[in-house]
Parts: C-alpha cells; sequence; structure tokens
C-alpha cells in the first residue's frame, strides 16, 4: 500500500510549526509537520493547502516545494512531499485538538519525528 501525503513546513521568523501525531494516528506520539494524504487524483498542492485548513485552521497563501522523502515502514510505504509554506493568512492551531508548538529550526533535532521526517529535519538544519 503506498501512501502519498503532502506535508507543510510552516515557518515565520526563524520558527517552525509542528504538531504532535495522536496515539491513535500511524506513527502516534512523534511530531509531524502538518498535512495528510492526497485524495484520489487530488494534486499535492491542493491537499497541502486543505490539510492545512483543516488540522491548522490557516490559509496557505505562498508555498515552495521542498523535497519528496519515500520511506517503507513496515506496515506502510509513503511518499511524502515536503512543502516549505512561507505565507498564510490566519494563526494555526491544533484544529483537530492535536498538541502544536512553535519551535526554532535550530532546535528541531530536540523532537522525535517518523523516520521518514529525518533527512527533512537534517536538510533544514543544514541550511541555517
Ligand atoms: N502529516 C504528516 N505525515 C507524516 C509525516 N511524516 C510521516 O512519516 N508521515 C506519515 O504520513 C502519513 C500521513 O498521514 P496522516 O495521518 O497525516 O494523514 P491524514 O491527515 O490524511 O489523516 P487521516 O488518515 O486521519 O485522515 C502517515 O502514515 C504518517 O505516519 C509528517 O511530517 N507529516
Ligand atoms: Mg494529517
Amino acid at each position: 500500500m503506498l501512501v502519498r501525503v503532502a506535508a507543510g513546513i510552516i515557518l515565520r521568523d526563524g520558527a517552525v510549526f509542528i504538531a504532535l501525531r495522536k496515539s491513535s494516528q500511524h506513527q502516534g506520539g512523534l511530531w509531524e509537520f502538518p498535512g495528510g494524504k492526497c485524495e484520489l487524483s487530488e494534486e499535492p498542492e491542493v491537499a497541502l493547502l486543505r490539510e492545512l485548513e483543516e488540522e491548522c485552521a490557516i490559509q496557505v497563501t505562498e508555498n515552495h516545494y521542498f523535497k519528496t522523502v519515500s520511506h517503507d515502514y513496515g506496515d506502510k510505504v509513503v511518499e511524502l512531499l515536503f512543502y516549505k509554506v512561507t505565507g498564510f493568512t490566519g494563526e494555526p492551531i491544533g484544529k483537530e485538538g492535536q498538541e502544536v508548538r512553535w519551535v526554532s529550526v535550530v532546535d528541531l533535532p530536540d523532537y522525535a519525528f517518523p523516520e521518514a521526517n529525518v533527512p527533512i529535519v537534517d536538510a533544514l538544519i543544514s541550511a541555517l
């Protein structure tokens, strides 16, 4: 089963907005860049905008494709398309009750992310 996912690296003033995956979710208890599965024949960028509205209550006005990571978790293969979100309206919240946090990019290594996110966190840190 291959799942295509769009995720947003929401950036503002050197900080990034992250969310804690609920324990009931795949890779629960780990931090994530908000986003979710692309619907059938839905363009990833469209999925990104939809998911960030659904999960964080923001309207994305500017985004830039960053990187794609494919990862096999054993139970599930994911293809994650990461976008940097550099413009949005509204103030991001955990709209689905998830714990959220603004963290400095430099502090990202203090947070446990799913395995697929490791190259993304590394790339963000290296770019500092
Ligand atoms: N959103 C998001 N998902 C990630 C990240 N890293 C990562 O491995 N994933 C995986 O990608 C998949 C994304 O699914 P999701 O649970 O966010 O999907 P969704 O919002 O559509 O949720 P739903 O299934 O509850 O409707 C999960 O298997 C999750 O473990 C990440 O940084 N952000
Ligand atoms: Mg999601």
